[in-house]
């Protein structure tokens, strides 16, 4: 339990203070509901039995000390305060309840967007282990479980928690033969809840992993929509969702209707207790009507309160307790998270501000980068990818990395875009290590990967990625189009730069689609651009123009490219052949490609 309370409070943290208006909110309103009920047995009793004021002390006392003219008026008085506290409770309760709705919501807003935060900031190799279906799923679906079905359960379960204790407290004084014997009945619905625990923690998680597989299955069966439609197993998909949902809606659906349970038990409790408390009443107090209906009263309006009050209890309790596998789960990553961030570094490096932008470059007069003994190795993997990787780029150079299948020549550019940080050496620009700052290194850096990811937008948002429309600068916009060869496909386009493009793209070649992520990484203005395999996608007059493309731009750009087909690389100033994390060869394209 303290390891549950410490996981709430680390997740609404920014929130605390709420939750104890809330807490205070609620605590006011069960005390006005005690008084509210209790005032019934008085009035009833004076207004069935005026005299009664004559010979109970307190209601003698009242009369007096407030010298009211007559009984009548009295009990005008004593109805007029019932109503009172009933109208602030009600009023009470409406804000209560709207603050409990407001905090739930704000709450699963604010832990979306830092859950986001919290992946987009997330090492990659994070991202390498962890399923897109799970991410997706904690930020639309976990964070609804922590907030509607934990947190919110929780706070009605309180309020719901403090109007028991409240109304009990009252009915022990009203009649403790009454309580007894619903103490009695207690126990069976103890024995219920607990009956039921284990079966709805485990309908909520097969539930809960039900949605996830659909989400899966979605991705799997759109994502791989072309290759499905060629195959033609569209219906394998169907059918794995068919399992799933299936199975989503038996769990959902026992799980809510077994929560119900104990609600239906209580009612049928109720009214075993009333019919048998009438009977024994009447054979206990022979001739005392007067009282049984003052009693009656109290414990008839106390049921109205707390029947709901207690099945509510009861149902927040079966929500929150099988959700609370959610707290884990968020927390989890937070703090999974927050941990590879410290560990992925291995050595001390100090890495700022990975996500702002804003900062100055302190590295913008740059004149050379060493690359000093560079070694990487995977989590959980024996074998160093990068072993001792030592080069120099001069500014103004094109670099070519050349080399097998498997022999470490994209790792080696994700531990130079700052993806990976390596376990050992380090990358310094002009005698300063880049993991001094490494979003100003970054932002040195622009990469062009072999399969470019296109938002479903317009050709002006992909090329200007990440940037408002507002800001975006028309002109660096058409010079990066013109020099990435674009403004022909553009120009034939329905909407110039206003055509939006289709999911991932889809409306275009993949020649243009590799154009246009040359245009973004010319439009950002980087210094750095590395190409990874940009060339694959292409067939060969495109290839030939990409090439011209980034020949053009040597000598003004510092150009990194990994290439299979030996000819995009033929004008770069320098080739490295890699051979299994190591530099193999190094030299100029005759030196290395001709062997001359
Ligand atoms: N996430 C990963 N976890 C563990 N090992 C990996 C991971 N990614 C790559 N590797 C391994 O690292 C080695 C180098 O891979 P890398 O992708 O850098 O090679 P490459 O030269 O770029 O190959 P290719 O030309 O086929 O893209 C390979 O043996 C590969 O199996």
């Amino acid at each position: 339990m303290p390891q549950f309370i410490s996981k709430l409070l680390y997740l609404t943290k920014g929130h605390h203070k709420s939750l104890l208006v809330i807490a205070f909110l609620l605590l006011i309103i069960s005390g006005l509901e005690v008084v509210g009920t209790a005032m019934i047995g008085p009035f009833i009793t004076v207004a069935t039995n005026p005299n009664i004021i004559k010979t109970n002390y307190w209601l003698g006392l009242i009369h007096n000390q407030l010298n009211f003219v007559s009984e009548q008026y009295f009990l005008i008085v004593l109805g007029a305060v019932v109503l009172i506290a009933f109208y602030i409770k009600a009023f009470l309760s409406f804000e209560a309840q709207k603050a409990v709705f407001q905090f739930s919501h704000t709450l699963r807003g604010d832990l979306c967007h830092r859950l986001l935060k919290t992946y987009l900031e997330a090492p990659y190799s994070f991202h390498l282990r962890m399923n897109s279906a799970t991410i997706i799923q904690n930020v639309i679906t976990t964070t609804e479980i922590v907030c509607i079905n934990v947190v919110m359960s929780l706070l009605t379960a309180v309020s719901n928690g403090f109007i028991i204790v409240a109304l009990t407290l009252l009915l022990i004084k009203t009649s403790a033969l009454a309580m007894l014997q619903i103490a009695l009945l207690l126990p069976v619905l103890v024995g219920l809840v607990k009956l039921l625990k284990s079966r709805l923690a485990f309908w909520a998680q097969e539930g809960w992993s039900a949605s996830k597989e659909i989400i899966r299955i979605l991705n799997h069966g759109l994502g791989g929509l072309k290759e499905s439609r060629v195959i033609g197993c569209e219906s394998y998909f169907v059918q794995q969702m068919e399992q799933q949902t299936n199975r989503l809606a038996k769990n959902f659906s026992l799980n809510a209707s077994y929560g119900n349970l104990p609600r239906f038990v209580i009612e049928a409790f109720m009214i075993t207790f009333l019919v048998s408390f009438t009977l024994l009443y009447v054979n206990l107090n022979q001739g005392q009507g007067q009282n049984l209906t003052a009693v009656l009263g109290i414990f008839g309006l106390a049921s109205i309160r707390l029947l709901p009050a207690i099945s509510n209890l009861i149902g927040n309790i079966n929500t929150f307790r099988p959700n609370a596998f959610a707290i884990d789960k968020l927390f989890f990553d937070f703090q999974e998270i927050e941990k590879s961030k410290s560990l992925s570094t291995g050595v001390s490096y100090r890495v700022n501000n990975l996500l702002s932008s804003s900062e100055p470059l302190p590295f913008s007069a740059w004149k050379q980068i060493v690359l000093d003994k560079i070694s990487f190795q995977y989590p959980d993997t024996e074998r160093k990818v990068l072993d001792e990787i030592s080069l120099t780029i001069q500014k103004g150079q094109s670099i070519g990395l050349i080399g097998k299948s498997g022999s470490g020549k994209t790792t080696l550019v994700d531990v130079v875009l700052g993806l990976f940080l390596p376990q050992s050496g380090d990358i310094k620009v002009d005698g300063v290590s880049v993991y001094e700052d490494l979003r100003a290194w970054q932002n040195l850096l622009g990469y062009v990967p072999q399969s470019i990811f296109l938002i479903d937008d317009t050709v002006e948002r992909n090329i200007a990625f990440g940037v408002p429309d507002c800001l975006i600068d028309l002109d660096r916009l058409r010079r990066a189009i013109e020099i990435a060869q674009l403004s022909e496909v553009v120009e034939q386009l329905p909407d110039g730069i206003k055509t939006v493009v289709g999911e991932r793209g889809v409306l275009l070649s993949g020649g243009q689609r590799q154009r246009i992520g040359i245009a973004r990484a010319l439009y950002h203005g980087r210094d750095i651009l590395v190409f990874d395999e940009a060339t694959a996608a292409l067939d060969t007059e495109t290839e030939q123009l990409v090439t011209e493309v980034t020949k053009g731009l040597s000598g003004n750009k510092t150009i990194v490219i990994i290439a299979h087909r030996l000819k995009t690389i033929e004008h770069c100033d320098r080739i490295y052949q890699l051979d299994r994390g190591r530099i193999l060869k190094s030299g100029t394209y005759q030196e290395v490609v001709l062997g001359q």
